[in-house]
């Protein structure tokens, strides 16, 4: 069978901050495409360097040598067909549940859509997130886990062909988080989306992926791309499976050998 088109592409992309103690080597000549399709994690230590990659295909940033492209051309900028959520960035406080899921709708990217088309969105994600009788309240007055669910639904609304996800779900508790897994499995079988998850949690990124990318201690390089073989769509019963705990269990390892050496190297940056 063919292989689905690659559409995200790091290509020998290195990372250089300039900061008050010198020049810090993050991300060194790393390459990795994302495919048509996949659902694609980055694990690895903390400061290695993974919301920098993502902030390079959202267009946020530059890389200092290399190029990051999409369909072959140099990513410069955000786009409309790239939906960016982060941990704590996710809704507006000033507007409410039914106003953020609006938001999106009502930029100029969408202007194409009619008064009737935005309506029946907002209700289908007002609906498909259990937010339809919160409508009018304003985050504040959410729980954590309704506040993401309104987080994923305003990245949802406006149909990203992207959804970039900086640990959308470290803040949750264990309940919460696995059912928004579950909510976003949902969702992406149902609407064929191109995912880049950064997450700690290494059974996240088995559950939910399709590749798990390890990221090493900095300056930071592929350590290991693994396959998840899982078919879509999940369920929970898999976590049990122990084809699923050995994936897990391998991966984990890895990670834990980049936490060893990047603890390893602060300590003598520390020196
Ligand atoms: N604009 C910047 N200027 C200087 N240093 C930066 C800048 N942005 C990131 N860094 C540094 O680059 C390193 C990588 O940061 P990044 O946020 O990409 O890592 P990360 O892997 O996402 O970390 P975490 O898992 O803790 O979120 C860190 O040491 C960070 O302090």
């Amino acid at each position: 069978m063919e292989k689905p088109a690659e559409r995200i592409r790091f290509d020998s992309v290195s990372m250089r901050y300039d900061t008050a103690a010198g020049t810090l080597r993050v991300v060194e000549d790393m390459s990795l495409s994302i495919r048509q399709g996949e659902f694609v994690s980055l694990v690895g230590p903390s400061g290695c360097g993974k919301t920098t990659l993502l902030n390079m295909a959202a267009g946020f940033i530059k890389p200092t040598s290399g190029s990051v492209t999409l369909d072959g051309k140099e990513i410069a900028g955000p786009g409309p067909e790239r939906g960016v959520m982060f941990q704590e960035y996710g809704v507006f406080p000033w507007l409410t549940v039914e106003q953020n899921i609006a938001f999106g709708l009502n930029l100029k990217a969408n202007s194409g859509m009619d008064a009737r088309d935005k309506k029946q969105a907002i209700e289908r994600y007002l609906e498909l997130m259990g937010l339809a009788d919160f409508r009018r309240a304003f985050p504040k007055t959410l729980s954590g886990g309704m506040r993401q669910r309104l987080a994923l639904a305003r990245t949802y609304a406006v149909h990203p062909e992207f959804i970039l996800m900086d640990e959308p779900f470290g803040a949750l508790d264990a309940q919460t988080r696995s059912a928004m897994h579950d909510l976003l499995l949902q969702v992406l079988y149902k609407e064929d989306k191109t995912v880049l998850l950064i997450t700690h949690s290494v059974e996240e990124a088995v559950y939910l992926s399709s590749r798990v990318v390890i990221i090493s201690a900095r300056p930071s390089r592929i350590r290991e791309v693994i396959d998840i073989p899982f078919p879509y769509p999940r369920q929970r019963s898999l976590l049990a499976d122990p084809q699923f705990n050995a994936l897990r269990s391998r991966i984990y390892d890895s990670v834990m050998l980049e936490y060893a050496a990047q603890e390893a190297l602060s300590k003598t940056a520390l020196k």
